[in-house]
């Protein structure tokens, strides 16, 4: 074993008796810190400062009750958490996510996560994830409202444009930003930018809707044109059938490609000849009722109950759903169908034996911190139009938002110690670029 290798299991196994229930964070931690320890152990002065030690710790977790009436009129509680994990780099900021999955591991993976993804970007952006284990499938508009208002009244204490600026994850779209904007507005009485995916009458940029689903396709147009190739014409399996996925799907089509899926934890929804836009806007119906794919059947679109996309041939696979969504034996079923590049619009969607399946294949492989962090980097723009009260032009945000792309995937560029020949291992370098950014601003604030 190398000294690398053991100074990552000495770190990971100190990290696990701390927290030995928290799985998913012990995951996003491990593939960070271990593409960084060869580079970490030769850094004397950051290992003196107990760089790694210290950012794998959150600055603070809040954790709070959250009470509510349903429309029966009974009392609900829920569990609600905002993880504040580091602002050395700017405010916090990072989504809020509503689902019955949804526990402390869950979130320190997500905040852990976003620290590196905000360093990629290049702006002053914190790392920071919140929500509540309330699911709100089934839950009336009403139910949803009264949920926020009441997680709201919590949450504003901690939050602010220069403390922590939540946005929209899974389970919170532009619906529930304006509930809780409208909600922090009142408990605070002072109009500022404290949450991003605000409704653009109202505060919010052009693109932030699209942004996370639009970036993940820039940064594979990126990834292939490294390669000498396109997306024109390539299968696209995608996963999901939220913000990510449907805003991913419709630039896929836009840049000549065939999205061949989508999905949701029911099933598949496969056209073989591609998926067109009155597709989309169907689905988009269905999920705005909160109804599932199934209800697609019979509609010319071949519905798979209890399948996933990634049994059907294609040429790049974006999963754009959840964590951990594309396991082993999906990794040998891509391989099986021909994959040549995965791009994550998800957070940590592989797990890691999957990562290892397909970085030994040696598939293109965009990890989710490059490859969606144009949703947050749109919010960075939000929060900078805010602050200057004005509101930039749809082309001027997608202009910049393709830059910010450009810049990750150049940052990535920039840690690949190959000779130009070899591959470029994207996940390893996206660690690395997003790690030493971070780790320059800790050494450099002294210890705390
Ligand atoms: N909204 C944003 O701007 C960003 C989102 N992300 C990540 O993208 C992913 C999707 O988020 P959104 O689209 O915003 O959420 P969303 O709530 O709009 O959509 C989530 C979708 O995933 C589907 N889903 C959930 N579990 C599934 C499973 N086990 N198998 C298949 N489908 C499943 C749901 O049916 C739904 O269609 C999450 O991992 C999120 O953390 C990442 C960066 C930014
Ligand atoms: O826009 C934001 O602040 C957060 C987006 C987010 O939650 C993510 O990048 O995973």
């Amino acid at each position: 074993m190398t000294d690398a290798g053991r100074a990552t299991d000495e770190f990971m196994d100190a990290l696990k008796a701390r927290d030995p229930h928290e799985k998913e964070f012990h995951q996003a931690v491990e593939d960070v810190v271990s593409a960084v320890m060869p580079w970490y152990l030769e850094q004397d002065d950051l290992r003196r400062a107990g760089v790694l030690e210290r950012l794998a710790e959150p600055d603070r977790t809040i954790s709070f009750r959250v009470a509510w009436e349903d429309d029966a009129g009974a009392v609900q509680m829920n569990r609600g958490w905002r993880v504040q994990f580091s602002h050395v780099l700017g405010p916090y900021k990072g989504g809020l996510r509503f689902a019955a999955s949804v526990d402390q591991s869950v979130l320190k993976f997500l905040g852990f996560e976003q620290i590196l993804k905000n360093s990629l970007t290049g702006l002053p952006m914190g790392g920071a994830k919140g929500g509540a284990d309330f699911d709100p499938k089934g839950r009336s508009d009403r139910e949803i409202a009264r949920f926020c208002q009441s997680f709201m009244a919590e949450l504003h204490r901690h939050i602010g444009p220069d403390i922590d600026v939540p946005a929209g994850d899974m389970g919170v779209g532009a619906e529930e930003i304006s509930v809780l904007f409208g909600a922090y507005l009142r408990l605070t009485n002072t109009w500022h930018g404290a949450l991003t995916g605000k409704g653009c009458t109202f505060g919010g940029s052009p693109v932030r809707l699209e942004a996370t689903g639009y970036g993940c396709v820039y940064f594979c147009e990126l990834m292939l044109g490294a390669r000498d190739d396109t997306l024109e014409g390539k299968r696209v399996a995608i996963s999901g059938s939220g913000n990510v996925a449907l805003h991913a799907a419709e630039k896929a089509v836009e840049r000549g490609a065939k999205v061949v899926t989508l999905s949701d934890s029911g099933g598949v929804v496969v056209r073989e000849d591609g998926l067109r836009q009155d597709d989309f806007a169907d689905i988009r119906r269905i999920k705005a009722g909160r109804g599932r794919l199934s209800e697609l059947d019979g509609a010319g679109l071949d519905y798979r109950d209890g399948a996933k996309p990634w049994g059907v041939e294609c040429d790049v696979a974006m999963p754009c759903a959840t964590q951990n969504e594309v396991e082993e034996e999906d990794a040998a079923t891509l391989l099986d169908g021909g994959v040549k590049a995965i791009c994550e619009g998800a957070n940590m969607p592989l797990t890691a034996e999957a990562a290892g399946r397909l970085r030994e294949a040696g598939v293109l492989h965009g990890p989710g911190k490059a490859s969606n962090a144009g949703g947050v980097a749109v919010s960075g723009f939000e929060q900078s139009q805010n602050a200057q009260r004005q509101s930039w032009s749809r082309d001027e945000v997608d202009r910049r938002l393709k830059e910010i792309m450009k810049g990750i995937h150049g940052r990535c560029l920039d840690m690949h110690d190959g000779d130009g020949a070899g591959e470029v291992d994207y996940v390893r370098c996206a660690n690395l670029a997003g790690f030493r950014r971070v780790a320059q601003a800790m050494r450099s604030f002294g210890v705390f």
